[in-house]
């Protein structure tokens, strides 16, 4: 099972700090499927923790096994069950600028409902976003920012994180401070091998500026 979980949030680059750990770091064992859902979908969870272990790569002691969902860090019922799974688990919560987050998030779900990838049928009304942009759909009728809609609301990461802190302390979270692992990957993921308890062995030369991406990427 998962001694650490990087909880979230989306578009802060967690399926690039997971995918570069994992290519990088091999005693950094993570699942086998993208993103498992295990503690945010009910009908997952009451498969037990036995369903949960298998989706897993096969590790030894001395790895880290670790996964991704960033639904995890604004779902209430999430904290409970990962604090009855394991009451010392080690969190990783990624932060990016909240308010590009915001617009990136936002984009991103315009994106998916024009190509109709939308299937849970409870998508917010106002994603129907058609012809809007972000700024026509950021504020209520009054010109205040709309707290609720859902793009900004994920980037008020305070209201999620001190929901964990009052079942987690402080000392298992790790902050990764993603517009910093968009220009310095390796300071990013050598802080997470620590946290991690591992000997960080990730290093510069396994890593080259893409210059047409204007990213990152593994050699
Ligand atoms: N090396 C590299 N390559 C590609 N993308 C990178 C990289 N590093 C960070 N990023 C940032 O990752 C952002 C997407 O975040 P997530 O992976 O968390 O998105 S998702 O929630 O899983 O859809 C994505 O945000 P957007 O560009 O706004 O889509 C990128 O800023």
């Amino acid at each position: 099972l998962p001694g650490a979980i990087l909880i979230g949030e989306r578009k802060t680059g967690t399926s690039t700090t997971l995918k570069f750990l994992r290519q990088m770091d091999p005693r950094i064992k993570t699942a086998l499927v993208g993103e498992p859902h295990f503690f945010d979908v009910a009908t997952r969870y009451s498969k037990g923790l036995e369903y949960y272990r298998n989706l897993f790569q096969p590790a030894c002691p001395s790895d880290a096994v670790i996964e991704k969902t960033p639904s995890y860090f604004r779902t209430p019922v999430v904290t409970e069950r990962v604090y009855a799974c394991n009451a010392s688990m080690k969190l990783m919560v990624s932060m990016r600028d909240p308010i590009d987050r915001a617009v990136s998030d936002f984009y991103f779900e315009k994106r998916r409902h024009e190509e109709g990838l939308d299937h849970t049928g409870n998508i917010d009304l106002r994603s129907t976003f058609v012809n809007q942009t972000f700024e026509d759909v950021a504020l209520t009728e009054q010109g205040e920012i709309d707290a609720e809609f859902p793009p900004i609301a994920r980037s008020l990461y305070e209201v999620s994180l001190l929901r964990w802190l009052t079942k987690f302390p402080l000392k298992q979270f790790h902050l990764i401070d993603a517009d910093l692992f968009i220009k310095d990957p390796v300071t990013v993921l050598r802080r997470i091998e620590v946290f991690l308890g591992l000997e960080p062995m990730i290093t510069p030369d396994m890593v080259y500026l893409a210059k047409m991406k204007g990213y990152y990427c593994v050699r």
